[in-house]
């Protein structure tokens, strides 16, 4: 089945350089993708142009298997049967609640009976001749999506549509909106610079830097086989352990590791998360036995332990005086300074990346 939105090659230049620099996306029908990154990297002007608010210098935008723009066309954006969100909801404040989630739809009994469905799927029964300012923050964003998803448009945009919420209520609203959006059967391509949020709500994330889309996976996919040493970092503090390679293998305080592909005496990463870390006590100058899974295990010294709540953060110094490990250990766990121990990593979740630098 075609994708119900695909873009190939955008490209825009703004400010004398390529905000967007060809990008290629699809989203199937009933799919959540995340746009993914960092501040600037081009997120909302890619989810502008697909909207049709913004127009690309080159490349197609297609929706529902029809271009809406290439360089001849160009469909604007109130007739692409795109339903769009952004930051702030702009809800009108002189209508009333059921009056904003109608405002798109032809008047009439069809109309009335959307309007009160929607507003019980986004828990608002009873609200709608409530104004927007009788409302809470999270009140207005859901009316916002049920205006947005009033025409029954088969793709949504959502550009950071969580970011104006309170802390404690986005996850509850993030959890609620995924379910109306999958209830309707709508696509939807939502920006965020927030990992957790994508991890949260995505079925695919594309996951973009510097006007290009680096990775596209499901979350699964994306955490445990990132494409570089910036990709891993971006979900989750890495600890980085540099080393040369020699007869495709390079030598580490855990043991060796393969480093297939890369050249006679280059330098590479080792890369792993702090979860991924098992810490062992000291026995008299001994750590627990190498395990094909753990490899071989390292001695360090505790630099520093923090207590972060849910989990505690200990970093070393290992016995090499220069490789630095940081370890996630759940609960209360705080070794004083100067303490020696026995530090072991999954194998199976470590990666090499050729050495970019730190
Ligand atoms: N009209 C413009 N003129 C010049 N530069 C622009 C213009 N609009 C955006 N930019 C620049 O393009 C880059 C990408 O902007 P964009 O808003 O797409 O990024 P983003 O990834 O969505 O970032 P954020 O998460 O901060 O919104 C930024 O560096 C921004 O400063």
């Amino acid at each position: 089945m075609a994708p119900l939105l695909h873009a190939e090659g955008l490209v825009r230049h703004l400010g004398g350089r390529d905000v967007v620099d060809d990008i290629s996306l699809s989203v199937p029908a009933g799919q959540v993708t995340c746009l993914l990154g960092p501040s600037g990297c081009g997120k909302s002007t890619t989810l502008r142009i697909i909207a049709g608010v913004d127009r690309q210098d080159a490349g197609i935008v297609s929706l529902n298997g029809a271009v809406v723009s290439d360089d001849r066309r160009h469909v604007p954006a109130e007739r692409r049967g795109i339903g769009l969100m952004f930051q702030d909801f702009a809800l009108f404040p002189h209508l009333t609640v059921a009056q904003n989630i109608g405002f798109g739809l032809p008047k009439g009994d069809a109309a009335a009976a959307r309007v009160l469905d929607l507003l019980s799927r986004v828990d608002l029964a009873g609200y709608g001749a409530k104004h927007p300012h009788e409302l809470s923050g999270g009140e207005q964003q859901r009316v916002a999506l049920a205006r947005a998803l009033a025409p029954r448009p088969k793709i949504m945009l959502m550009d950071e549509p969580f970011s104006g919420l309170d802390n404690r209520l986005r996850d509850e609203i993030r959890d609620a909106t995924l379910s109306v959006l999958k209830q309707e059967g709508t696509a939807v391509l939502l920006v965020t610079h927030e990992p957790d949020e994508a991890m949260r709500m995505a079925d695919e994330i594309a996951l973009m830097r510097d006007g290009r889309i680096v990775q596209q996976a499901a979350p699964y996919n994306i955490y445990n086989a990132p494409v570089d040493r910036e990709a891993a970092a971006f979900f989750s503090d890495i600890n980085t352990l540099r080393g040369d390679v020699h007869g495709a293998l390079t030598e580490t305080p855990f043991g060796q590791f393969l480093a297939p592909g890369q050249t006679e005496g280059a330098q590479v990463d080792i890369v792993f998360r702090p979860q991924h870390v098992r810490i062992d006590f000291d026995r008299a100058g001994h750590g627990p036995r190498p395990t094909a899974a753990e490899g071989t295990p390292a001695r360090g010294t505790v630099l520093r332990a923090r207590f972060m709540g849910k989990e505690s953060l200990v970093e070393f110094l290992m016995d090499d005086g220069t490789s630095r490990v940081t370890a996630t250990v759940p609960a209360v766990f705080l070794p004083k300074p100067g303490t020696v121990l026995w530090l072991s990593i999954r194998r199976d979740r470590c990666f090499v990346f050729p050495c970019t630098p730190t």
